[in-house]
């Protein structure tokens, strides 16, 4: 159960507390944000503390104290722990994914795989110490006018503190390829996690808590975005924002950021391109799942059909044909559509939908009811829109959904030309046979990421992710986690004279010579080396 056994700790009462400097309090600001159960509207799933610009700014310079030390850990340490962590979440996944449930409506099922996903990516993270063991030699006499005298020894350190804020809709998994990164890498991290979903976020670190981290390396602190977001995304001891949400906040909060790098993903309108000679039962599969799980509430969700249309009404009957069989319901019973987050998601839905209906789309509204369109609070019937034109908003922008529009094209070239025109640039897919035409529309599709023959999808979670464009800035992804989470840092050694190896240092015959003969009359030419001392040879 969620906030008890192990997590009684977290919470006093029937509030959950904030997370810094190794412990868990409440917050003396007295304040509480209240985390609604999307499924029953109104209802509260879980009362949180939210924390005062002191204790944001304590958590802050814990971290920076903390860091300085966890950098000097060893690296096998380092893995050791993310997979103490990754364990103890595979043991407490039940209390974690009823959190999901309760908070954002994932399906019980997604809600486990999403946490055992998590520990997956952090056992697969510590392996990241090969990364971090590796750095590179450089010798100066590839560059002209150098001769071998100055060897440069270059390594990767860590960036410092990173500002982690993940959105509601992956919040464990989301932080997790945050947090993972950063601490394999030897940074400190300050989360900021999203209300809806901050319960499941605090569950989670506990989790950290409990495999034994230093005091201070990470903190979890539950703040009212709207009075002091802008405070954390701007304190001076930030050195790093990895942010995933919304396209409006993550593009304000990079305007405000300071010099520091940036892992930004802020959604995305990711469009499939249906080819004469796609699989159209795979396509339509592929819209379903990738389409309508967890009520299209994916950045990397199908966000706009773009098929020729010699095949379209092929498609669009074949996914009516599934959507009619998908059951909408409660995320307690596994329902593949789930109540969407929040009124004000629902009501943006809405208005999408209205506005194509209103401008003579159709609305393909599955034999659920003889209406076209069904809503009830915050669930949403899947919906397949036909025949969306550039005048409507849904062929624009990101629904966060069980809603999709389809747009009939009359060449491969209309349909690239409107992924290229989004303001978006996350991901894409293509259904073709040929593997030649795949690639040709993957290079002339603007999108961070490319499939072919399958829905978009970030995972598996090593694999490169990357939005451009409004999808984001910077590259997720284990590894390119990693490094954009690292410095480089070079020493540069200076010598008297130039250095070579294997055997190729031989001194020319007269110096031999005159080497040998300082050594018999002990008046070796006396040189003032790099390191100031006088010496008559270097070894
Ligand atoms: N790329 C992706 O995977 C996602 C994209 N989205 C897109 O964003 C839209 C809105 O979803 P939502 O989750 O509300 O996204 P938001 O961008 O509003 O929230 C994302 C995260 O940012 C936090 N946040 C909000 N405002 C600030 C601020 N001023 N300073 C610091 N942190 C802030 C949120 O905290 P809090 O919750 O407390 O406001 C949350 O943790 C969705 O409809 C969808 O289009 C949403 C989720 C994921
Ligand atoms: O930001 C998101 O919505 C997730 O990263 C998508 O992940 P998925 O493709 O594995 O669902």
């Amino acid at each position: 159960m969620a906030g008890t056994g192990t997590f009684k700790e977290i919470i006093e009462g029937d509030v959950y507390k904030f997370y810094a400097d190794g412990h868990w309090r409440l917050s003396s600001s007295g304040n509480i944000s209240y985390v609604y159960n999307p499924t029953v509207a109104g209802k509260q799933a879980y009362k949180i503390t939210a924390c005062s610009k002191d204790e944001v700014n304590q958590a802050f310079q814990s971290a920076k104290a903390a860091q300085k030390i966890w950098a000097k850990t060893p690296l096998y340490k380092r893995a050791e722990m993310l997979h103490k962590v990754a364990e103890i979440m595979r043991k407490n996944k039940g209390p974690i994914a009823e959190c999901l449930v309760k908070e954002v409506a994932k399906p019980a099922k997604d809600s486990v795989t999403e946490v055992v996903r998590s520990a997956d990516l952090l056992s697969y993270t510590a392996e990241g110490i090969r990364i971090l063991s590796e750095g590179k030699f450089l010798f100066s006499d590839s560059f002209p006018g150098n001769p071998r005298n100055k060897l440069c020894l270059a390594s990767k350190a860590p960036l410092g503190v990173i500002l982690a804020i993940p959105p509601f809709n992956y919040p464990v998994n989301l932080t997790c390829s945050k947090i993972g990164p950063a601490l394999i890498a030897g940074n400190a991290v300050v989360v900021k996690p999203p209300t809806q979903g901050s319960v499941s976020t605090l569950h989670m670190m506990h989790c950290f808590h409990l495999a034994g981290f230093p005091k201070g390396l990470l903190s979890c602190v539950p703040i009212k975005a709207s009075e002091l977001g802008d405070y954390v995304t701007t304190h001076p001891l930030v050195n790093c924002i990895s942010f995933t949400g919304g396209c409006d906040t993550g593009m304000s909060i990079s305007k405000k950021a300071g010099m520091v790098p940036l892992q930004m993903e802020l959604g995305g309108k990711d469009a499939m391109i249906v080819l004469e000679d796609g699989d159209i039962e795979l396509a339509a599969t592929n819209i379903i799942k990738g389409g309508f799980s967890f009520s299209g509430q994916r950045c990397t969700a199908v966000k706009v059909v773009l098929v020729m249309e010699s095949v379209a009404d092929k498609l669009v009957s074949s996914v009516n044909a599934k959507v009619a069989k998908l059951k909408v319901g409660p995320p307690e019973n596994n329902c593949d559509i789930v109540p969407v987050v929040t009124e004000a998601s629902a009501n943006f839905i809405e208005g999408l939908v209205t506005d194509a209906k209103a401008k003579n789309a159709k609305l393909c509204q599955a034999k659920f009811s003889r209406q076209e369109w069904k809503r009830q609070g915050n669930l949403i019937w899947p919906l397949l829109i036909d025949n969306v034109t550039t005048d409507m908003r849904i062929a624009w922008e990101e629904p966060f959904g069980p809603v999709i529009p389809v747009m009939r094209i009359k060449t491969p070239e209309e349909g690239v030309k409107h992924c290229n025109s989004s303001k978006y640039g996350l991901q894409g897919c293509v259904f073709t046979s040929d593997i030649n035409k795949a690639m040709l529309l993957s290079d002339a599709m603007e999108s961070g990421t490319i499939q072919i023959n399958s829905a978009p999808a970030r995972g598996p979670d090593h694999f490169p992710f990357q939005g451009i464009r409004e999808s984001g800035v910077g590259s997720q992804g284990v590894t390119n986690s990693i490094n954009l989470m690292t410095k480089i840092k070079t020493t540069v050694l200076n010598l008297p004279t130039a250095s070579y190896t294997m055997g190729t240092n031989k001194l020319p015959f007269s110096s031999l010579l005159s080497f040998l003969l300082s050594l018999v009359l002990g008046s070796g030419r006396r040189r003032v080396f790099a390191d100031g001392e006088k010496r008559t040879s270097v070894w």
